[in-house]
């Protein structure tokens, strides 16, 4: 099917759509399809785009391919990150209109909280009755009227233009309602109206984030927790693209020079892009010379590399949860250059294959497994457990993330990382390291995992910010936890555990 056909399908299931009338507003009501579900038969929004044989759309392709975008995240539990790029390329939008396109969908899918709390109040109903073609429309232009330089006529003209495309004429009146409503108060107003009145609640709602996670955010902060407001901020920023030199193929210095990127302050292989754009075009990535990794990541592999152990270290390194393979590649690569090897562990095929496609060439070997019971033999002098997490150290990465994360998958996460480290203390020999590392700052992920197993194993805690160069530590213990706000990095926890030379002190394993 080409697209024109595809089109052709949608349009005239909007058009069947369309005479039901359902979306005025405190009209007949319909249950909304916010949540996610499958699409109709026939539709796929990654062929989304005016018919040519049809008068030129009032839309621009950056606002099509923006609401096909979220249109798909909201009903396919898709990845914005991974969509977006993908349907740019198929689309030839670039530029300008692509750094548009992303602009939109990636601060539209930030804002899903805050945008459907004042989308419902402009409506006045609860935006669970609205169609969810329509809300995605409403938030898609309420995004522009609310946060960004678009003038409002335009984003209420190109809503209510995308919505008699994607739902039908009936619909337009509604749109343009509610989107004018919007226009009337500035983001800063519709806060003060809506926001809940606990100053967590508050900074939460103003961030655009679930209470839970700024409620996380705080507790990991600790005595910093008056810089919550400056974390949420920097978490809803866009953020900045990281490299990382190949260690043994290029200096940070060099590929700084090359790329017109920054040297990072904390990794001597970090190249920081301010302006932004696709690095997978840039030469030292096409030339496998450097690599996208965020400088926090970089920071894990070194540690793990660099902590001290007692003894030779006779070069047995393991990375116990490697997939898609970044800090394989970084530790591969200093393997090679101290002659040491790395055996890298990861349980899901799909990801075991994309660790062996990127450590290709180096001293490691993959092994499709489980980490808490991979089949190795122990005496490791090194272990990584770049632990399975929430990810909510991340979430400026996954546009969409914090809206489908909840508290409750901490639990089953945190036990699987209590095994996991657990195996590892198995696995690493007498005087041998481990680094935990997760890319979440909630301390039922980091610092309880880790009080756990030092209290278990008798394992010494090493000062993880002298190994990385005197980067201030966590407000409890001797774990770095990074912060985009702080550091510019994830927000990713690094724990140096060194496991005691005499077996007598392993009594509880
Ligand atoms: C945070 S990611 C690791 C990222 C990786 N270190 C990198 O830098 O690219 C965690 C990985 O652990 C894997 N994983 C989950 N459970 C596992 C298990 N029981 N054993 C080994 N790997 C596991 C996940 O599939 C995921 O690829």
């Amino acid at each position: 099917m080409n697209a024109d056909e595809s089109n052709s399908g949608r349009e005239q299931g909007r058009g069947r759509q369309g005479r039901n009338r359902k979306d005025t507003p405190r009209g007949g009501r319909q249950a909304g399809n916010t949540r996610p579900g499958p699409r109709r038969s026939g539709e796929d929004p990654g062929r989304r785009g005016p018919r040519r044989s049809e008068p030129k759309s009032l839309v621009d392709p950056a606002r099509h391919v923006a609401w096909d975008v979220l249109n798909a995240v909201r009903t396919r539990d898709s990845y914005a990150n991974l969509m977006l790029p993908a349907l740019l390329r198929e689309r030839k939008i670039t530029g300008r209109d692509a750094a548009f396109a992303t602009e939109l969908t990636y601060g539209t899918c930030r804002a899903f909280g805050l945008l459907d709390a004042i989308i419902g109040a402009a409506a006045d109903r609860d935006v669970s009755t609205i169609d969810g073609d329509v809300l995605d429309v409403l938030r898609l232009s309420g995004y522009q009227l609310l946060r960004t330089r678009v003038a409002a006529h335009a984003a209420v003209s190109t809503g209510v233009a995308l919505a008699r495309e994607q739902s039908g004429e009936h619909i337009t009146g509604f749109v343009n309602a509610v989107l004018r409503r919007i226009s009337q108060k500035t983001e800063a107003e519709w806060v003060a109206e809506l926001s809940p009145p606990d100053p967590i609640g508050r900074l939460a709602f103003t961030h655009a984030h679930p209470r839970w996670i700024a409620q996380a955010f705080a507790d990991a902060l600790g005595a910093a927790a008056g810089e919550l407001a400056d974390a949420l901020a920097a978490d809803d920023a866009r953020p900045v693209v990281h490299l990382a030199a190949r260690p043994g193929e290029i200096s940070g210095e060099e590929l700084a020079l090359i790329t017109g990127g920054e040297e990072g302050p904390y990794s001597p292989y970090a190249v920081r892009l301010e302006s932004g754009g696709d690095p997978t075009g840039l030469e030292p990535v096409r030339d496998g010379l450097a690599f996208v990794q965020d400088e926090g990541s970089q920071l894990v592999a070194l540690a793990a590399v660099r902590a001290e152990v007692d003894g030779d270290d006779r070069g047995r390194w393991l990375d116990l949860c490697a997939g898609p393979g970044g800090k394989a590649v970084m530790m591969g690569s200093l393997a090679r250059i101290d002659g040491a090897h790395l055996d890298a562990v990861e349980v899901a095929p799909h990801r075991a294959k994309l660790v062996r496609q990127a450590v290709d060439g180096l001293p490691v070997t993959v092994h499709e497994a489980d980490g808490r019971d991979p089949n190795l033999a122990p005496g490791f002098d090194r272990v990584l457990v770049d632990a399975p997490c929430t990810g909510l150290g991340a979430l400026r990465r996954r546009p969409e993330a914090r809206w489908r994360r909840q508290s409750s998958d901490i639990r089953e996460l945190a036990k699987l990382q209590r095994e996991l480290l657990e195996s590892a203390v198995k696995l690493v020999r007498p005087g041998g390291v481990v680094v935990y590392s997760t890319c979440s700052p909630h301390l039922a992920e980091t610092t309880m995992i880790v009080a756990q197993a030092v209290r278990k194993h008798t394992l010494e805690e090493l000062d993880a910010s002298a190994i990385l160069g005197d980067i201030e530590r966590a407000s409890n213990g001797k774990s770095v936890q990074l912060w985009p706000h702080r550091h510019g990095t994830d927000a990713m926890l690094v724990a140096v555990l060194k496991k005691p030379q005499h077996p007598q002190q392993l009594a509880a394993e």
